[in-house]
């Protein structure tokens, strides 16, 4: 009798045995294999985690069933300690075009305490006045470079070619050199950890101005006749033009996409409600789309700072600071 219970406790054993190796194996290959299969591991981790440690005072998971980056979703630590042995680099664009560059030193000293701090970050300045860029002590693995653009009499043209300009420094300079781009406006400051839990395939952020709202409100594109258009009823979520990111081919997609829509919308005489912003109607379309694993961060990673902070909100992490419009845009 009490053999066979040892030899049933053996064979169970080596089962789960067998399992847990399997297990390892299988996340050590996926993790080590490509970045999407990571992206997808840590997609599971934190929806189970997610499920956990459930924010039921937030919408914290899409209707896609993906997570949706809230304080209190995820895991610092160990989110760190699975991209730290990958030495992953982050590429982060940001324009200083104009009077634009008042805000730069602010950006770029709140992010080397907040953003990605321990990781390899190179930060490319776009701007026309690259002798009025700050000297900003970096830490090691850390540093910025300069990009000359022409400046331009319309802050629209600005915003929207910053597109364009990606797609060329993606093209020229970081299929060498880096693993992930973030696309950050310049008029803002951190506040407070952004890092590993916002990577993923492509990255998009829920506007703080319409996270509360139904639908209808989402100032999306409406005239048909532009590329942005966006039908009634369609868009769970309206997301910033002011921070986005991913793994540089998702990221290369959805910058010509939107350069060629903006591009073609130009020929009919369109230009969209909120120029690249309106990108965000590619985001709504790729939600049912194989290729890419959307990651939606919360307002916590672009609040607003003339908005109150809402209690739901428990941190804020990056903010646009207060401007006067007049005073900063080259035109109304
Ligand atoms: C928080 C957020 O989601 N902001 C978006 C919103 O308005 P914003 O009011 O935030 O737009 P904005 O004036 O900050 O312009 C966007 C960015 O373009 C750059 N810039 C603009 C003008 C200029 O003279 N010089 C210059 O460098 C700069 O990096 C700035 O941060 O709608 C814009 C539509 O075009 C963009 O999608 C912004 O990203
Ligand atoms: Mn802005």
């Amino acid at each position: 009798m009490y053999v066979y219970i040892y030899i049933y406790v053996y064979i169970y054993m080596c089962v789960c045995l067998y399992i847990y190796v399997y297990m390892y194996i299988y996340v050590y290959i996926c993790i080590y294999i490509s970045y999407m299969y990571m992206c997808i591991y840590i997609y599971i981790y934190m929806y189970i985690y997610m499920c956990v440690c459930v924010r039921t005072d937030v919408v914290a998971v899409t209707p896609w069933l993906a997570p949706i980056v809230w304080e209190g979703t995820f895991n610092p630590v160990l989110l760190d300690s699975i991209y730290k042995p990958k030495k992953i680099s982050i590429a982060v664009t940001v324009f200083a075009v104009g009077k634009y560059i008042m805000f730069l030193k602010n950006f770029l000293e709140t992010a080397e305490q907040h953003f990605f701090v321990g990781f390899n970050v190179h930060v490319y300045v776009f701007t026309d006045r690259p002798k009025e860029v700050p000297e900003v002590k970096m830490a090691d693995g850390r540093q910025l470079t300069v990009r000359l653009v022409p400046s331009s009499k319309r802050w629209q043209e600005i915003s929207a070619r910053r597109m364009e300009l990606i797609q060329k420094l993606i093209d020229e300079q970081l299929r060498k050199n880096s693993d992930y781009i973030f696309c950050l406006d310049v008029d803002s400051k951190f506040h407070d950890r952004w890092g590993t839990e916002s990577l993923g395939g492509l990255v998009a952020v829920i506007h703080p101005g319409y996270y509360l709202d139904n639908r209808s409100k989402f100032p999306y594109e409406r005239r048909s006749a532009s590329k942005a258009y966006v039908a009634d009823g369609e868009g769970d979520f309206y997301y910033c033009g002011g921070a986005f990111g991913g793994i540089l081919e998702e990221v290369y997609l959805l910058a010509s996409t939107c350069r060629f829509n903006f591009e073609e919308d130009a020929k009919n005489g369109i230009e969209a409600a909120w120029q690249e912003e309106t990108s965000c109607y590619y985001f709504i379309y790729l939600t049912d789309c194989t290729s890419c694993l959307l990651t939606v961060l919360s307002p916590e990673y672009l609040w607003q700072d003339f908005k109150a902070r809402n209690p739901e909100v428990k941190t804020i992490r990056f903010s646009g600071v207060i401007k006067n419009y007049a005073d900063i845009r080259p035109n109304v």
